[in-house]
C-alpha cells in the first residue's frame, strides 16, 4: 500500500471530484458518514456524551457534519468549534448551516476562552487540525490540546492527530493529540510509522472513502505500507518436484564463547524458514551444542576454541547470513575483513558484524552489492553518526544504502526497509518481540529466504513481515510479556499458514 504525501491525498481529493462528478461536499459527506458508522457500530446507540472539538478547515468539516449525523442517530453531542482563524473553509461554512438547520450551536472557543470541562467518561472527537497543518498551533490551541489529553477520556481523532504535522516532527510535543484512536481519511500517513511521530497515536484505521485510485494507483511515493496482500504476491511455494537442494544451503557464520546460542537460534529460524540445508559455521566451543540442540543442521568450526580467526567455508553457499554473537575482538575484526574482501555473493550481515563495520567504515566498499544489513536503532547509530530527528535518520540510512547498494533493515516498532531510495514500512509484530534473540531470529529467516532464491529486497520485505506474524502469532498463544525467541521460531510455520488464512473478523492496526 503505497502512502502518500498531504500534496497527493490533495490531489487525489481534487482528481476524485473531478471524474467521479461529485462536490467536495459529497466527498466531504461520505468521510463523515463513515466516521459516524464506525462510530454507531461500537457504540450502539450508547448514551455517552459525545465532545466534538471542530477546527475551521476541512478537517472542523468532518467533525461538524459527523456531528449532526449523530445527533440525528439520537446521541448527547456538545459542539466546540475551536476558532483559531478566521478562513473558514467552505465545506466547514455548509455544514455548520447545516448544523445550526437542526437547531444544534456550537459553542465557539477562542483564545481568551474558558476550556470545557471533559469527564473521563467523555468520548472526544478530535477534528480540530487535519493533513493542512501548516506551522505550530497557537498557544492557546495548543493549551486546548493539552487540556484534552488530559481529560483520560477516549480521544478519537478524524485523519490524524491534530497538531501532528503530516510530514515531519511536531516542534512542541505537547502541543499534539494524544489519539486513543485514529480514523484516517482513505490512505495511512507516514508520521504514523515513526518512533517519534507515532507515539501520539495508540491505534489506526483507515476508512474508505472511495478516492479514485486510477490516479493513486500510477502516483510515484517514497514509502510503501507493507500489508499481506504484498507478501502474499511475493511468496514462492515450494514446487512438486523438488528436493532439498532446490531450495538452498545456507551458512549462519557467528558465535563466541558464551554466544553461541544466537547462531543456534538464527540456523533454527533458517531452517524453518524453509532452507534446504544449514550450516552454522562457528568457533569450537559450540560444536556440541549445536549438534545436540538442532540434528537438522550441520556445523562446521574455527580452530580456535572461543571466537572465530578465520571464514573458509569450503563449499559454494547459496546465501550466507554473518555477524551474530561473533564478537569484534581483533582477530574477529581480521577474519571478517578477510571474509568481506574475498566474498561478491549478497550476505547478510547483524549483530557484530553491524559493530565492526561502524569501527572500520572503510570496510564498506567490500560490503558485497545487494546485501541485507539489519542494524537496530543503536546499531544505525553507530553506522550514520547522530540524527537530529525520525525523518533526517531517514535520509541518512536512505543515503548510506544507496551509496553502497545495500538493503538496510531499520529494525523497530514498524520495522523499515531501504533500497534504491524507498522504504518498504512493515505492519506486523508486537512490543513482546523486543527480546534477547528476536534479531537472530530474524537473520536466520532472511539468509534462508536468500537461499531459496528470494532476491534481496524480496526477502528482507518478506522476511520482516513473516518475522513480525511469527512474533503475533506467538504473542497471541503466550502474552507478549512470555515472548522469547525460541518461541518465534516454533511459530514461523504457523505465520507461513496465516499468510493464506482468510480474515474471520475486520480488525485495527496497532500503530
Ligand atoms: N479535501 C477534501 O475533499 C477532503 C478533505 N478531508 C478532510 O480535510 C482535511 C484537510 O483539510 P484542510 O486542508 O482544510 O486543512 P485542516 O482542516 O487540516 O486545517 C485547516 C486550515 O487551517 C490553516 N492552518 C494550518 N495550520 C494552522 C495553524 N497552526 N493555525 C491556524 N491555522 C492553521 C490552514 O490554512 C489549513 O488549511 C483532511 O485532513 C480531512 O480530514 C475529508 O473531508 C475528505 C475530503
Ligand atoms: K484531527
Amino acid at each position: 500500500m503505497k502512502i502518500f504525501t498531504a500534496q497527493q491525498i490533495y490531489q487525489a481529493d481534487k482528481f476524485t471530484i473531478e471524474h467521479q462528478q461529485i462536490s467536495s461536499d459529497q466527498l466531504m459527506e461520505r468521510a463523515a458518514i463513515q466516521l459516524f458508522e464506525w462510530m454507531h457500530s461500537r457504540l450502539q446507540g450508547a448514551e455517552v456524551i459525545i465532545q466534538l472539538f471542530c477546527g475551521i478547515g476541512n478537517n472542523g468539516g468532518d467533525g461538524i457534519a459527523l456531528a449532526r449525523l449523530l445527533k440525528e442517530a439520537g446521541y448527547t453531542i456538545q459542539v466546540h468549534v475551536v476558532n483559531y482563524s478566521e478562513t473558514r473553509s467552505k465545506d466547514f461554512l455548509l455544514n455548520l448551516e447545516r448544523l445550526k438547520d437542526r437547531k444544534i450551536w456550537p459553542d465557539f472557543i477562542n483564545d481568551d476562552s474558558s476550556l470545557p470541562e471533559i469527564s473521563p467518561n467523555d468520548i472526544i472527537v478530535d477534528a480540530i487540525f487535519g493533513i493542512g497543518l501548516n506551522r505550530e498551533p497557537s498557544d492557546w490551541v495548543g493549551k486546548l490540546i493539552q487540556h484534552i489529553n488530559q481529560s483520560q477520556a477516549f480521544v478519537l481523532s478524524v485523519d490524524i492527530p491534530s497538531g501532528l504535522p503530516a510530514s515531519q516532527v511536531p516542534s512542541t510535543t505537547d502541543h499534539v493529540i494524544r489519539a486513543s484512536y485514529v480514523l484516517s481519511i482513505q490512505l495511512p500517513k507516514l508520521v504514523f510509522f515513526l518512533p517519534e511521530t507515532g507515539v501520539y497515536l495508540n491505534q489506526w484505521e483507515l476508512l474508505d472513502i472511495g478516492l479514485n485510485t486510477g490516479f493513486l494507483g500510477p502516483e510515484q511515493v517514497a514509502f510503501h505500507f507493507v500489508t499481506l496482500p504484498e507478501v502474499q504476491s511475493m511468496y514462492r511455494p515450494r514446487l512438486k518436484f523438488s528436493h532439498k537442494g532446490t531450495y538452498g544451503h545456507s551458512v549462519i557464520v557467528g558465535g563466541s564463547y558464551g554466544k553461541i546460542g544466537a547462531v543456534q537460534m538464527a540456523a533454527d529460524a533458517c531452517l524453518r524458514a524453509g532452507s534446504g540445508l544449514v550450516t552454522a559455521y562457528i568457533p569450537e566451543c559450540g560444536y556440541e551444542s549445536i549438534q545436540t540442540a538442532l540434528p537438522e543442521a550441520m556445523v562446521l568450526t574455527d580452530e580456535e576454541d572461543n571466537f572465530l580467526t578465520s571464514i573458509d567455508i569450503p563449499f559454494d553457499p547459496s546465501a550466507i547470513g554473518i555477524g551474530i554473537g561473533m564478537g569484534t575482538g581483533e582477530k574477529v575484526v581480521k577474519a571478517f575483513e578477510s571474509f568481506l574482501k574475498k566474498t561478491d555473493q549478497p550476505l547478510v550481515i547483524d549483530a557484530d558484524g553491524l559493530n565492526i563495520l561502524s569501527k572500520k567504515p572503510e570496510l564498506f566498499k567490500y560490503v558485497p552489492k545487494a546485501s541485507i544489513l539489519t542494524p537496530h536503532p543503536k546499531e544505525l547509530q553507530r553506522m550514520i553518526g547522530d540524527w537530529k530527528d525520525d525523518f533526517d535518520k531517514l535520509e541518512k540510512a536512505k543515503a548510506l544504502a544507496t551509496k553502497y547498494g545495500i538493503v538496510l533493515v531499520l529494525k523497530g516498532v514498524h520495522t523499515i526497509t531501504l533500497y534504491n531510495g524507498l522504504g518498504y514500512i512493515n505492519s506486523t509484530g508486537n512490543p513482546g518481540m523486543a527480546t534477547a534473540g528476536s534479531g537472530d531470529v530474524l537473520t536466520g529467516i532472511l539468509t534462508g529466504l536468500i537461499a531459496q532464491g528470494y532476491d534481496s529486497l524480496q526477502a528482507a520485505i518478506f522476511g520482516v513481515y513473516l518475522h513480525g506474524l511469527a512474533g503475533d502469532v506467538t504473542a497471541s498463544i503466550e502474552s507478549y510479556d512470555a515472548v522469547k525467541a525460541t518461541g518465534i521460531i516454533s511459530n514461523i510455520g504457523k505465520a507461513y499458514l496465516e499468510l493464506f488464512k482468510r480474515p474471520e473478523v475486520e480488525g485495527g492496526n496497532t500503530a
